[in-house]
This record gives structure tokens, C-alpha cells and sequence, in this order.
């Protein structure tokens, strides 16, 4: 019998996706990493609907304390990169640093087994003429998590199963339903495990930053009003700042040094590219020329037409490229993920970086071309 590890949050997703292996017939073993203590998944709670459903299916169960590697991968991560002007994307991180390349060593060293699942919503095909693993989109695509998953290598995608990748959220339910699973109608987690845990960003990183209040400026350095503190705002964010203006406005740089949100009007809000460092190649190897994609730059947002222009590497910053949008952008965020496709194919990602690092003065066309 081939043995697998199912990573474990203690949600209806991940139950399932156990539950449909044991019953295809795989000696299942649950595995939760204890990500951080209190209510919500990854947490204690997470961990008792984890151990009874593995109770209830007799499967092995186990449970690895990771709340240091959390603490230092992800927490870390988020509270500097907020206090630095930017605003992180914390799940293709925990995806590749804290669980699929944890769980598989601990499957690898502790359990004696080379095989590991989620309740992930993708999919992965293999390449028989490249031999390269493929990630691909889910079937559903309202759960689509393909986007947090561009960062996983060759290696964890050849190690790797997502039984859910080929269904819709709805037949899971229904699935876990007639399996008669306790977790059958656990609502859905949010989008961030951190936010269910703290109630929101804000609460969550006023734990770590002190709010530094400072002014609101448009992009010719006019006071506008008052901010709470940078940290508090993200690029494209309309909502919550308190200034009363004939047109809405939405944030569009920090200044860093003066302490300054600037905001400006939507049609001033749009990039028309951006560079990304760390990039992961997924289902090709990197390309040395131009390319044509579809990328999306977050993870609720409709992959744009761009093209890809290879950069040569920055130290420090792994391989980068620059996207060139057909149509300039909105909301472009440093520290969000551009994930580009080859239609339900994940090409590669990585991180969008700072367009300036201080921007004082409007970005005209010419130079965010030039950057
Ligand atoms: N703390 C954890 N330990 C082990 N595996 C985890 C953990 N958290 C999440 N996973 C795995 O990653 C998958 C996707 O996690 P995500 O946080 O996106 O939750 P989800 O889509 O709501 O799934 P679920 O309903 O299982 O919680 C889960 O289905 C599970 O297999």
C-alpha cells in the first residue's frame, strides 16, 4: 500500500482530500504543522478536528511543531516588509518555506514515505517531452490556488498530489457530506489564516509596528490630510482615508523618509510595468527572450495580456523579469506575487519589487518604463 502524508488545517478541503485517498485505498498518515497557538486553522482548534477526523478514519496522525519556522518565515516577513513600505503576500511563502518543503522532509526522515497531499484547488501534470512538472489551474476556477503555488520547485511538484484540483468546491462538500465527515460544514476559512486568527491586518501588525502617524500628500507633495501610519495602507487602497475629495482617491506610493502616503486620482493610479525579482520558473525552464503571458498581479484579479522580458540577476535578488502590460495596470503592489500563465499553465512568478524606493514625485510613463 502507498503511503502518503496529507497536510492537515483541520477545514472541509484538506478532510477530504484525506478521506478520498484513504478510500482509493493509500495508507494515509494526517500530518497538521502547528503553526501558531489560539482559535482558527493551523491553530489548537485546527488541530482537534484534525486528530478526530483521522480518529474517525483509523489513520495515523501527527503533528510537527512549526510555530518557530512560522514565527521566523512568515511573521518576520510580514512585519518587515510592512515597516518597509510594502505589502507582502505571506502564502506562496508559507507554501514553499513552511509547509510543502517541511512536510516533505518530515514524510521523507520521520515517516518513511516520498509522497505528500493538500487540499489544495490545482493541479499538476508532467511534461512527457521536458520531463518538468506542471502546475496547472483548478477545474473550479473560483478556488483556483494555483497563484500561491507558483513558488513550489521541481521537486516538491514531483513529490506532490491535489486529489481536489480536478472538482469544485460545491462537490467537495457534497463529498464530504456523504462521507459523513465532522468537518462537512465548517464554513471556509478567509483568504490569510493570519487574518482569522488576529481579525485583521491592522490588529495583527499593530502587535509588531508602532503606528507612526504622517501626512497624506498627492503626488506634487500637497497635504491632504492624515495618516495613521504606513503600515495601515496598500497600494490601490481607496477605502478608510478620511480625506473629502471631488474624485475618489487611491494610494499610490509611500515616502518612506518623510513619512508621506500619496495618493492620487484612479487614471494616475495605473503602471504600465513593473519588475519582479525571485522569480520561479514552474512548468519552463526560464526563457532568454521575450515572451508573450497572461499574468495576474494578485490573487483575486484576471490575468492581463504582458510581456515578459528577462532581467539579468541583482545580487540578492534571485532571477527577475520585467512585465510590460498590453494595457497599463491598476493596483500594481510590491510584494504582492505576478504569477504568469500559458492559459491554465503556470509559467513562473515572483515578487512585484518597489517601482521607486521612495517615490516624492508622479512616476511619469517614460521612467516606470525605464526601471
Ligand atoms: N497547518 C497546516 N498543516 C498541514 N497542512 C496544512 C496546514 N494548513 C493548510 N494545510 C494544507 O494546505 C491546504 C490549503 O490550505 P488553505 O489554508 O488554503 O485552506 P483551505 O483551502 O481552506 O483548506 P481547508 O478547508 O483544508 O482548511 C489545506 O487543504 C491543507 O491540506
Amino acid at each position: 500500500m502507498e503511503r502518503i502524508v496529507v497536510g492537515l488545517s483541520g477545514g472541509v478541503d484538506s478532510s477530504v482530500a484525506a478521506a478520498t485517498l484513504h478510500q482509493q485505498g493509500y495508507d494515509v498518515v494526517g500530518l497538521t504543522l502547528w503553526l501558531m497557538k489560539g482559535k482558527g486553522q493551523c491553530c489548537s482548534e485546527g488541530m482537534v478536528d484534525a486528530a478526530k477526523l483521522c480518529e474517525d478514519l483509523g489513520i495515523e496522525y501527527h503533528v510537527v511543531d512549526s510555530r518557530e519556522v512560522f514565527e521566523r518565515e512568515i511573521i518576520n516577513y510580514l512585519v518587515e516588509g510592512y515597516g518597509s513600505g510594502i505589502t507582502p503576500l505571506p502564502c506562496s511563502q508559507c507554501n514553499r518555506a513552511v509547509k510543502f518543503g517541511p512536510m516533505l522532509q518530515y514524510a521523507n526522515e520521520e515517516l518513511g514515505c516520498d509522497r505528500i497531499a493538500t487540499g489544495h484547488y490545482a493541479r499538476i501534470t508532467q511534461n512527457t517531452e521536458t520531463g518538468r512538472y506542471e502546475l496547472r489551474r483548478a477545474v473550479d476556477p473560483a478556488k483556483d490556488q494555483s497563484y500561491f503555488l507558483y513558488d513550489l520547485t521541481q521537486d516538491l511538484l514531483a513529490a506532490c498530489d491535489f486529489p481536489l484540483g480536478h472538482q469544485t468546491k460545491t462537490e467537495t462538500r457534497r463529498m464530504a457530506a456523504e462521507l459523513g465527515l465532522h468537518t462537512a460544514a465548517k464554513p471556509d476559512s478567509q483568504d490569510l489564516c493570519l487574518i482569522e486568527h488576529h481579525g485583521s491586518m491592522q490588529t495583527f501588525l499593530d502587535k509588531y509596528l508602532a503606528p507612526k502617524p504622517g501626512d497624506i500628500v498627492d503626488t506634487e507633495g500637497r497635504m491632504l490630510g492624515q495618516h495613521t501610519g504606513i503600515h495601515h495602507y496598500t497600494i490601490g487602497q481607496r477605502k478608510g482615508l478620511g480625506i473629502a475629495a471631488a474624485n475618489p482617491l487611491y494610494v499610490v506610493g509611500f515616502d518612506m523618509g518623510k513619512n508621506h502616503v500619496i495618493v492620487a486620482d484612479r487614471s494616475d493610479a495605473h503602471l504600465p510595468d513593473c519588475t519582479v525579482q525571485r522569480v520561479n520558473w514552474v512548468s519552463i525552464a526560464a526563457p532568454q527572450e521575450p515572451m508573450k503571458v497572461s499574468v495576474q498581479i494578485r490573487y483575486r484579479s484576471e490575468a492581463v495580456g504582458a510581456t515578459l522580458v528577462p532581467l539579468p540577476a541583482v545580487d540578492g535578488t534571485g532571477d527577475r523579469v520585467r512585465i510590460v502590460f498590453d494595457e497599463p495596470q491598476f493596483g500594481v503592489t510590491p510584494g504582492q506575487a505576478a504569477v504568469w500563465y500559458d492559459g491554465d499553465r503556470v509559467l513562473g512568478g515572483g515578487l512585484i519589487e518597489a517601482a521607486v524606493p521612495e517615490i516624492s514625485a508622479p512616476v511619469t510613463e517614460a521612467e516606470a518604463l525605464s526601471y
